[in-house]
């Protein structure tokens, strides 16, 4: 049995095609998050922003409130959706990302919400990153207009399989994130993320062959469906890849769920052939996960 992953698990990222009506998107996603389990998902993914457009003159408009926890269905009916489908669907649900108000800070947040199957929040996930460039003639896009960063790593531990680490798209881009989520035994890396035109060509694939080829580990993307008609047009493709670096699945742009089984053998394999793990130099240079690492708002 592997030390990182007890037995083999089947993950689902849902591509969900969000549009600007939020109940709708709720309801979309529940039927495509029902349909993954029915075909034998245990942990199931959405994409960033997957109830309302991505935009940051959305993200107020769109907001909901989190805190105290648990918030009521007027303050957020995303939680109690997630919540719900969790539930019904008895799997692991990470559930995107949502855009987040937290009142006594007044302060906006991209917030991913994980539920247990009976419903329980696992763990709540703030954008570390945010999303601020500038690609003359292409892409000028600047969260922190609006957003506030998160300040904490996410690891979360599921009884029957093992731990994963949930972050946000941008934050793929900051390996020190997956390093030491790696290095406190996460099995598989999940990115809710909602790259663009431009830059999910150049870097979508490679940013999630990177973190799974550096700490030799599953890594899962799951983006929006991509809308021409939107503001932002997302890239697609959500895809796992495996610890040798290996695309094992990907979806095109349009609406769709992509499946993965994901072993505890394929992560020894590839450890016992190229043994990184043992071979890292820390009397040369610092384990980013030695140091201090916040895991706690
Ligand atoms: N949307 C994002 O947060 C990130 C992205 O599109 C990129 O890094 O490129």
């Amino acid at each position: 049995m592997s030390k990182l992953l007890k037995k083999s698990v089947k993950l689902a990222l849902v591509q969900l095609a969000a549009g600007s009506d939020k109940s709708a998107n709720l309801s979309r996603a529940r039927s495509k998050v029902l349909e993954a389990t029915s075909n034998g998902a245990n942990i199931v993914v959405l994409p960033e922003c997957f109830n309302s457009p991505y935009g940051t003159k959305y993200f107020p408009k769109y907001a909901e409130t989190l805190l105290p926890s648990p918030p009521t269905k007027e303050q957020s009916p995303s939680f109690h959706a997630l919540s719900e489908m969790a539930k019904e669907s008895k799997s692991y649900l990470v559930g995107g990302s949502i855009p987040e108000y937290w009142a006594e800070t007044k302060k906006y947040y991209n917030t991913s919400l994980t539920f247990d199957p009976n419903g329980k929040l696992l763990a709540t996930h703030r954008k570390v990153h945010l999303f601020d460039i500038d690609i003359p003639g292409k892409i000028s896009f600047h969260e922190s207009e609006v957003l506030s960063p998160g300040n904490k790593l996410t690891l979360i531990d599921l009884p029957e399989y093992g731990r994963i680490a949930v972050a946000i798209c941008y934050d793929i881009r900051f390996p020190e994130l997956a390093m030491i989520a790696a290095r406190k035994d996460a099995f598989l890396l999940l990115y809710p993320g909602a790259f663009n035109m431009t830059t999910g060509k150049l870097h979508w694939e490679l940013q999630a062959r990177a973190r799974a080829m550096d700490n030799q580990v599953y890594v899962g993307l799951c983006s929006p469906a991509r809308d021409m008609q939107a503001d932002y047009n997302a890239w697609g493709h959500s895809m796992v890849v495996d610890p040798m670096a290996e695309v094992v699945v990907e979806a095109d742009e349009k609406e769709g769920t992509v499946y993965a089984e994901l072993t505890g053998e394929k992560i020894e394999e590839t450890r016992k052939g190229i043994p990184i793990y043992g071979q890292r130099r820390f009397d040369v240079y610092p384990d980013v996960s030695a140091g201090k690492v916040k895991y706690e708002e």
